[in-house]
C-alpha cells in the first residue's frame, strides 16, 4: 500500500471506512485507560476521523498522522477551524489550539515529531496495511515508544480468503505476535460487524468481527498487578 493508493482512494472519495460519528468503542472503552487530562494521545492514519475532535472534547491534547493533505484540509474545513501550517521536518503541522496533525508519512516519523505522547488511539491503522507493512507500523511504534505506550487499539477480522484488503484481516493471534513481547494484551470487546457492512457481503464476506483490545506496556501492567 504505497502513498499513491491512498492519496487516490481520498482524491476519488473513497473513504468508506470514514465514520460521520465519533466511534462508539472510543466513547465507551477510552475512559478505562484513566488518562489524566491534558495528557497528549497520538492518533496514527487518522484520516479526518470526528475522533481527534472528540479527543479533544475531553481535555486531551491529540497529534495525529496522515498521509493525505486533502484529509487533513478538510478535516479542518469541515469544522470551521483555521489551523496555523508550519513546517516540521518532513512534516506539515497543521495546529488549532489542542489538536495538531502532521501531513506526511508515519513511516518517517522520529521521537522528537510528536512531543511527550501518552497514549495511542488506533483505529483502522493496522487493517489498512498488508501483512508486512504491519510488521514495519509495530517495529516503528517500537522505536518511537521503545518503553511501549498504553493503546486503545480497534481491528477487524475475518476470513482473508473471501476478500482482499484493504481493510486487511488482523486476528488476535497477529495482534499478539506483533505486540505481547511488550504488552499485555487485553480484549475489551468482539462485535459482529457484519450486518451494518453490507459493501463486506457483496464483497464475499460471511463473517466480520470488530475487536477492541487494550495494550499495555509490560513494565505498567507489572506495577499495577
Ligand atoms: C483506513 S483509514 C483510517 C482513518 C482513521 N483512522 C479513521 O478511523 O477514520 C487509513 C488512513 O491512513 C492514511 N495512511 C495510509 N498510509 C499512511 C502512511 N504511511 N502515513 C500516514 N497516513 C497514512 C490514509 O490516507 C487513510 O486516511
Amino acid at each position: 500500500m504505497d502513498p499513491e493508493f491512498w492519496l487516490e482512494r481520498w482524491s476519488r472519495r473513497e473513504i468508506g471506512w470514514h465514520l460521520d460519528d465519533i466511534n462508539s468503542h472510543l466513547q465507551e472503552h477510552w475512559p478505562t485507560l484513566g488518562l489524566p487530562k491534558a495528557s497528549l494521545v497520538f492518533v496514527p492514519l487518522c484520516g479526518k476521523t470526528l475522533d481527534l475532535l472528540w479527543l479533544v472534547s475531553q481535555g486531551y491534547q491529540v497529534v495525529g498522522v496522515e498521509i493525505s493533505q486533502l484529509a487533513v484540509e478538510e478535516l479542518f474545513a469541515e469544522h470551521r477551524l483555521t489551523p496555523s501550517i508550519t513546517r516540521a521536518g518532513r512534516f506539515q503541522r497543521y495546529q488549532v489550539d489542542e489538536l495538531s496533525v502532521l501531513c506526511g508519512d508515519f513511516f518517517d516519523l522520529e521521537p522528537g515529531d510528536l512531543g511527550q505522547v501518552d497514549a495511542v488511539f488506533d483505529r483502522a491503522s493496522l487493517i489498512a496495511l498488508p501483512p508486512a507493512m504491519r510488521a514495519r507500523y509495530a517495529a516503528r511504534m517500537q522505536s518511537l515508544f521503545p518503553q511501549g505506550m498504553e493503546t486503545l487499539l480497534i481491528t477487524l477480522s475475518y476470513d482473508q480468503a473471501e476478500m482482499s484488503g484493504p481493510p486487511f484481516s488482523v486476528h488476535r493471534s497477529e495482534v499478539e505476535t506483533l505486540y505481547r513481547e511488550r504488552y499485555r494484551i487485553d480484549p475489551l470487546a468482539s462485535f459482529d460487524a457484519l450486518p451494518e457492512s453490507a459493501h463486506f457481503q457483496r464483497r464475499g464476506l460471511t463473517a466480520l468481527r470488530e475487536e477492541v483490545y487494550r495494550l499495555k506496556p509490560l513494565r505498567e501492567a507489572a506495577l499495577t498487578e
